[in-house]
């Protein structure tokens, strides 16, 4: 794919056309274009346990989806759209397309190659990807399979500051370009269905390849973690996540890292604010997918407000409800930069592994070249508030 530039003007018609011509000798794709049929099938495919992790609060998921509804593009005609700009640059890193693939941990539970899968499909698709601390694999191995592809690490705040030096030192080593803080997750949410189904995943070993690769990790240990993995299962539990952590500790990062920081799951411009004061790089609009807190707003509806509040002072991501190329010409126009995809590749994952990765994104992609030009458009850049109607009903 990356010889044929996947994001070539054409990109949405050749990838339309391409799964036609193959329609003539009797092939259809294999995986289910529409998200919400990918869905249904991938959590048929996986084990309860998995599915459930996957899965989150209902609720606030609804809430994320439902808020994309509420918006809604008003195509312009006759433009000139015959060519189609999708890149777009962040913190002097030229992104091919507005999308990133969003940090998601313990990718084992859904695939035997987890990360190395999705990384090999970040690089034949050229679409950048963001490592969490918790993946199966560890950073360097992933950095191996990306090869040359733009990639950012996604940190969870552990409560030894040694351990948080050493990951953000490996990933700098490993060629991550950004560190991405995730700040909504200082403690797990109430997921029912995890707790119904009594599973979390990191107790069983899953997802902690970083932590037992990593040298500061280790020596805390009396025995290396492949000796006496229950010790090792029990030390990460104490110390992976730091409730404690406030914003003043920020600066801890910033002096232990020149690369930029980006914090994920802000959703109140006054956090927005804060993140400018404390001298961070960027912030993701995020509600962690509505994993963490029931009942909280959409993460579409928190964004407009942000926007506002950081006025251009750096860039401003989001996630958390993105299935369609219709999805992110929303999130763009409502002054997001560049958008995470979620869940959408963790099914392509699922159901066939790095190739079901590659076509969940060839798919998004397409869509969003299509429905880009039919709204008018020939470039990301032209997309602003103007491109949408709210459709709000008038309580
Ligand atoms: C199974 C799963 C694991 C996740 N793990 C992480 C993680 O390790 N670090 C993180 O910052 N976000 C994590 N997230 C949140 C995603 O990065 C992202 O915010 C969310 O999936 C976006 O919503 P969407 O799935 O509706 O697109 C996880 C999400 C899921 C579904
Ligand atoms: C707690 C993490 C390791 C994974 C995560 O962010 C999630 O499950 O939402």
């Amino acid at each position: 794919m990356k010889d044929e530039q996947p994001i070539s003007p054409a990109y949405g018609l050749t990838r339309q056309m391409q799964v036609y011509l193959q329609g003539l000798q009797g092939q259809r794709p294999s995986l289910p274009v529409s998200p919400e049929a990918l869905e249904r099938q991938a959590v048929a495919r996986l084990k309860p346990e998995a599915s459930g992790y996957l899965a989150g609060m209902d609720d606030t998921m609804r809430s994320n989806l439902e808020a994309f509804h509420r918006w809604q593009i008003v195509p312009r005609m006759l433009r000139g759209v015959s060519q189609r700009q999708l890149s777009t640059t962040i913190l002097q890193m030229q992104l091919p397309v507005p999308l990133l693939l969003a940090p998601i941990g313990v990718q084992s539970i859904i695939h035997p190659e987890a990360e190395l899968a999705v990384a090999r499909a970040a690089h034949s698709t050229n679409v950048p990807l963001i490592l969490s601390t918790a993946s199966s694999r560890s950073l360097e191995e992933v950095a191996q399979a990306a090869g040359d592809t733009l990639r950012w690490f996604q940190l969870y705040w552990s409560k030894n500051p040694d351990l948080n030096a050493s990951f953000v030192r490996r990933a700098e080593q490993s060629g991550y370009s950004a560190i991405v803080v995730t700040l909504d997750t200082l403690l797990l949410g109430w997921r029912e269905q995890d707790i119904q189904n009594a599973y979390l995943p990191f107790l069983l070993g899953e997802g902690l390849a970083n932590y037992f690769s990593d040298p500061v990790f280790r020596q805390a240990l009396a025995q290396p973690p492949e000796k006496d993995p229950a010790t090792a299962v029990r030390y990460f539990t104490d110390i992976f996540l730091n409730p404690a952590l406030t914003w003043e500790q920020l600066s801890f990062l910033r002096q232990h890292t020149s690369l930029p920081i980006i914090l994920k799951g802000i959703l109140h411009p006054d956090d927005a604010r804060k993140a400018l004061e404390m001298g961070m790089d960027g912030i993701i609009v995020s509600n962690h997918g509505g994993r963490q807190v029931a009942g909280s707003l959409a993460a579409l509806d928190a964004l407009p407000a942000i926007v506002e509040a950081v006025n251009k002072q750096v860039p401003i991501l989001f996630d958390s409800g993105i299935r369609r190329g219709s999805d992110i010409i929303k999130a763009l126009a409502l002054g997001a930069q560049a958008v995470l995809l979620g869940r959408p590749y963790i099914w392509g994952l699922a159901l066939e592994g790095e190739q079901g990765v590659q076509t969940v994104l060839e798919n998004i992609l397409a869509d969003l070249d299509l429905s880009l030009a039919l709204s008018g458009y020939s470039s990301i850049a032209q997309l602003d508030a103007s491109t949408l109607v709210n459709t709000r009903p008038v309580r």
